[in-house]
């Protein structure tokens, strides 16, 4: 991910990239359980207690039931970056559901604009290093993502436990460190208010040091996905 600015050209979705965010923005805005990461750089939100005990323990099981060794297949060269066990918890479940229809609620964005929910879990020592979750229009794969739904807009991410240490989420460029607290949700804006993307949410998953992180992911899209 070597860095050059994308231009505005590259971003086929900035109109409606920057209509999302506004969107989300404001809709955040007039929410008082919504706390925004005080940095101007970045859009980051964190809402506490967005799940509860019973659910989080749920959602353990279910990831413990599908992760496998993560796969960055889109790009062998960083085939170390992600080190720790992911896969897609089972979406027919009816917690899931719940939690789906209660962050785009939330947030305000239809779940058909989302991918499907990946969960994480991450052992001592495990990883995913410094990337940003927005597209790389460059990259061979951006023909595909194109075509299913485009740019990613927003990253909703929960921590389904808390860490005993280790495990933070690091945004290196804003000096933010988010440490993993169970049932907290993540939210942040991958793009800057005009629609193309931000590279001050580059972020990283620091190593766990002990004990086991669990996390499950939504990324919205500019368009509905797939
Ligand atoms: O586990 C984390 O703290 C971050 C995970 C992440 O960045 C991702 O899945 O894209
Ligand atoms: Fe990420």
């Amino acid at each position: 991910m070597a860095e050059a600015k994308q231009t505005h050209s590259s971003s086929p979705d900035r109109k409606t990239l920057a209509r999302l965010g506004e969107s989300v923005r404001s809709r955040l805005a007039r929410d008082p359980g919504i706390y925004r990461v005080p940095v101007d750089a970045a859009e980051i939100y964190a809402v506490g207690g967005f799940l509860d005990a019973h659910e989080c323990a749920h959602v353990i099981r279910l990831i413990d039931a599908v992760a496998r060794p993560s796969e960055l297949v889109r790009d062998e060269a960083y085939k170390n970056y992600r080190t720790s066990f992911s896969g897609d918890v089972d979406q027919a479940d009816p917690v899931v559901k719940a939690i789906e229809r209660r962050l785009s609620d939330l947030i305000g964005i239809d779940l058909s604009w989302g991918e499907t929910v990946q969960g994480q879990r991450y052992y001592p020592g495990q990883e995913f290093k410094e990337h940003c979750d927005w597209f790389d229009t460059r990259q061979p794969y951006w023909e595909d993502e194109l075509r299913r739904g485009g740019q990613r807009s927003w990253t909703a991410m929960v921590y389904l436990n808390t860490v005993e240490e280790g495990g933070t989420t690091d945004f290196p460029r804003i000096e933010v460190s988010i440490p993993p607290q169970a049932g907290a949700l993540l939210l942040w804006n991958n793009n800057l208010p005009d629609g193309t993307v931000n590279w001050d949410t580059m972020h990283a998953a620091l190593p766990v040091v002990r004990g086991v992180k669990y996390v499950i992911t939504k990324w919205f899209r500019g368009r509905p996905w797939g």
